[in-house]
């Protein structure tokens, strides 16, 4: 029977999986402080049902970015999905495409961005790091066009990556048979080797990731692509404001799901200064321990357009393949659909800021 909840798919996940990749997975930097803050953070908000509402329909669709959605739930981009399962990003994919969410593949997809494409039947973005060579980010653009991707996001928090304890500990590296098979093999091969105290992971970003990256980098982007661009991993409002003069179309509210700064505030604690810096004709996303539907909601009466979902989808691929994330994407719709429902808030537009309270005896700066 079940799973009822997406702590059931955790689970049965961590139960699959070898525990390296299960720390690499779960894992945070640091004293995991930021990792264990985000999923507390929904935790310091209530909800204020209406009543006598009719809620016999309720409608979780929405349009982002000129795409259409049936959740406002997206897969957010996440190295090596067949860490998790066999045929990683491409059962990801279909499992996104029929549940009607945004996928947002990865540069470090372990399957080729066309394969994805292919078996994607939904819209689909493409994640990207700022690598010194220049020349594979931008082969990987004029792929990305060329195979249907409708959005290109730069990763913006990692100028290199943060120190992950269990994966150092662990001297993780990233297995032979699994590869980021997106980028030139010579690229790659610092992942798959552990140095002394370094994770593969850590040791790759040092070599490959360009720390120099800047906001007057991003015309270089720009010019490769109409896409529009999406910068992830923005927590502040000075930087939501230079993102809009810079011609981005949208934000992610993201601390790389406590994987980057520790101590860094919890996404779900910036994205009231986010929103409140860009017009509303630039869509905020947010990431960071959504773990139910009711979290879902709660992000967007902050604001949020959409959330970003990142390791529960590799538990769903760990515990069930494909079937797994159908499991999890699904648990998450009508989760939400419930909560819509019982809070008497049928349509998206109607979850704002009067849906939600203080959890009595906490600070939660509603607002
Ligand atoms: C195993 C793993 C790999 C990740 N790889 C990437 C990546 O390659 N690029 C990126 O921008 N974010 C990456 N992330 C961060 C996610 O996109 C997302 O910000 C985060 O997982 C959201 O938090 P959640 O896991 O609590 O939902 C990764 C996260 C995990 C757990
Ligand atoms: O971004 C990450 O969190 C991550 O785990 C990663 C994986 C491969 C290369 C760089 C970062």
């Amino acid at each position: 029977m079940g799973p009822f909840t997406l702590a059931d798919v955790e689970r049965e996940a961590r139960a699959r999986l070898p525990s390296e990749v299960w720390d690499f997975v779960q894992g945070g930097s640091g004293s995991e402080r930021t990792l264990a803050a985000n999923l507390a953070q929904f935790g310091r908000y209530a909800l204020r049902p209406r009543t006598l509402v009719d809620v016999s329909a309720c409608d979780t669709g929405l349009d982002l970015l000129g795409s259409a959605l049936e959740v406002p739930i997206g897969v957010a981009p996440m190295a090596y999905h067949r860490l998790a399962d066999e045929a990683g990003e491409t059962a990801t994919a279909r499992a996104a495409g029929r549940a009607g969410a945004l996928l947002v593949a990865g540069i470090f997809a372990s399957r080729t961005l066309e394969e994805i494409a292919a078996a994607a039947t939904g819209p689909l973005w493409l994640q990207l790091y700022w690598l010194r060579r220049r020349d594979a980010l931008a082969a990987l653009v004029e792929r990305a066009e060329a195979a249907g991707y409708r959005a290109l996001v730069l990763t913006v928090d990692a100028p290199r990556v943060g120190r992950r304890l269990r994966d150092a500990r662990n001297g993780f590296a990233v297995p032979p048979g699994i590869r980021a098979v997106n980028l030139d093999p010579a690229l790659m091969a610092a992942s798959h080797r552990s140095a002394p105290g370094a994770s593969g992971i850590e040791s790759h970003a040092r070599e490959q990731f360009d720390p120099a990256l800047s906001w007057s980098d991003l015309a270089w982007l720009r010019e490769r692509s109409g896409l529009p661009l999406v910068l992830k991993g923005i927590l502040t409002a000075e930087d939501a404001r230079l993102a809009a003069e810079h011609g981005v179309a949208a934000v992610v509210v993201s601390n790389h799901g406590g994987r980057q700064l520790d101590g860094a505030l919890p996404s779900l604690a910036a994205l009231p200064e986010v929103v409140a810096a860009l017009p509303p004709e630039i869509p905020v996303l947010v990431d960071g321990g959504v773990r139910t539907g009711t979290d879902v909601a709660v992000a967007l009466a902050l604001g949020a357009r959409a959330v970003l979902v990142g390791r529960p989808v590799l538990w769903g691929l760990a515990a069930g393949g494909e079937a797994g994330v159908d499991q999890v994407l699904g648990l998450l719709r009508g989760e939400l659909e419930e909560a819509m429902a019982l809070l008497g808030r049928p349509r998206l537009r109607d979850l704002d800021r009067g849906a939600l309270a203080p959890w009595p005896g906490v600070a939660a700066g509603v607002g």
